[in-house]
């Protein structure tokens, strides 16, 4: 079996009194895209910066590709792809220059061009790289991450302010990376963004793990939803007392129907059965599962960033 992509343990980092991570484990296999998400100040940089080489660890082992990313950082850096958080480039070179440096470094680069034009930045290559718009940046920052062909890439944020269209851009390269079998681990703290991408998350917050497995697994817990339209002011009581125990029935607004539980689907024909019975019709019967996000502010207890 190869090493895997990332392996941390016992990771721990201290900036004076603020310990930013505190006893971190993480393994992540080769392949596969992993999201980081956590609340604000929660050690996702900090963990990705150490990762990368560009910090060290106080405590802790971290394996890159099975390298030490400090001691083995001269052989680590040209297998990985970086793109730090709010990129990170001269401001008065331009796009298509800088991607040219960058891909001038690697020994068997990606095109440039081409790459400018899959990222939608062709009309403006010629344009210095503080006068990009801030999405701009952000996908010029990418390309240079995966110009080099990396095995690895790391992405702090990699959406953050870029509007739908160019988010969706990002979505399909991040998409055709991962079935090139390139590896990448970012940070989001966009739910959405991550049960569309990652295979993996990891939720961490106050620089540990506290939750992780596939967007699946993390959505998958007992509690859902079944909505129904019908005829308004259904006896509520009665219907959840033809239910087994538990589940709560409400009338969210008139004619519309929510019941919270575990939905199976003994649950679901109760419902239309005992609808049949009042001689009305359940529609648009809709079953729904919790959303990453809930999950996330259910056990972080704090809002996302904006
Ligand atoms: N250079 C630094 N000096 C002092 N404290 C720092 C430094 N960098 C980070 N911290 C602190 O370490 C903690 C973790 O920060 P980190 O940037 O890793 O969190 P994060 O999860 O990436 O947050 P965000 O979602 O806001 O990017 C925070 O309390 C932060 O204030």
């Amino acid at each position: 079996m190869s090493t895997p992509a990332v392996e941390i343990t016992g990771l721990v980092k201290r900036y004076g009194s603020t310990t930013a991570v505190d006893g971190l484990d993480l393994r992540m296999e080769r392949g596969r895209l992993l999201a980081l998400l956590g609340p604000n100040g929660a050690g996702k940089t900090t963990t990705v910066e150490i990762c990368e080489g560009f910090l060290k660890a106080d405590k802790g082992e971290v394996r890159v590709l099975g390298l030490d990313p400090v001691r083995e950082g001269a052989s680590l850096r040209p297998r990985i792809g970086v793109m730090p958080q709010g990129g990170g480039a001269y401001p008065g070179v331009r796009a298509s220059e800088m991607l040219s440096l960058v891909a001038a470094c690697a020994a068997s680069p990606l095109d440039p061009a081409w790459l400018l034009d899959v990222l939608g930045l062709s009309s403006v290559r010629r344009t210095p790289f503080k006068r990009l718009s801030g999405g701009q940046q952000q996908r010029l920052s990418l390309a240079c991450a995966i110009v080099g062909r990396p095995e690895l890439v790391f992405l702090d944020e990699p959406t953050a302010g870029m509007d739908p269209a160019a988010r969706r851009v990002v979505w399909d390269l991040l998409g055709a990376l991962r079935a090139d079998g390139v590896s990448v681990l970012l940070t989001t703290h966009l739910m959405e963004e991550a049960e569309a991408l990652a295979d993996d998350v990891v939720i961490v917050d106050h620089g540990r793990v506290i939750a992780s497995g596939s967007p699946a697994d993390l959505t998958s817990e007992e509690t859902g939803q079944l909505r129904f339209k019908a005829r308004s002011r259904l006896d509520t009581e009665l219907l959840a007392a033809a239910l087994p125990e538990g589940y709560l029935v409400r009338e969210l607004s008139p004619g519309s129907y929510e019941i919270e539980g575990h939905v199976s689907p003994q649950v679901v024909s109760a419902v239309t059965a005992w609808c049949a019975q009042q001689g009305v019709l359940a529609e648009e019967l809709h079953v729904g599962r919790r959303g990453l996000e809930e999950v996330f502010l259910e056990l972080t207890g704090r809002e996302l960033r904006s």
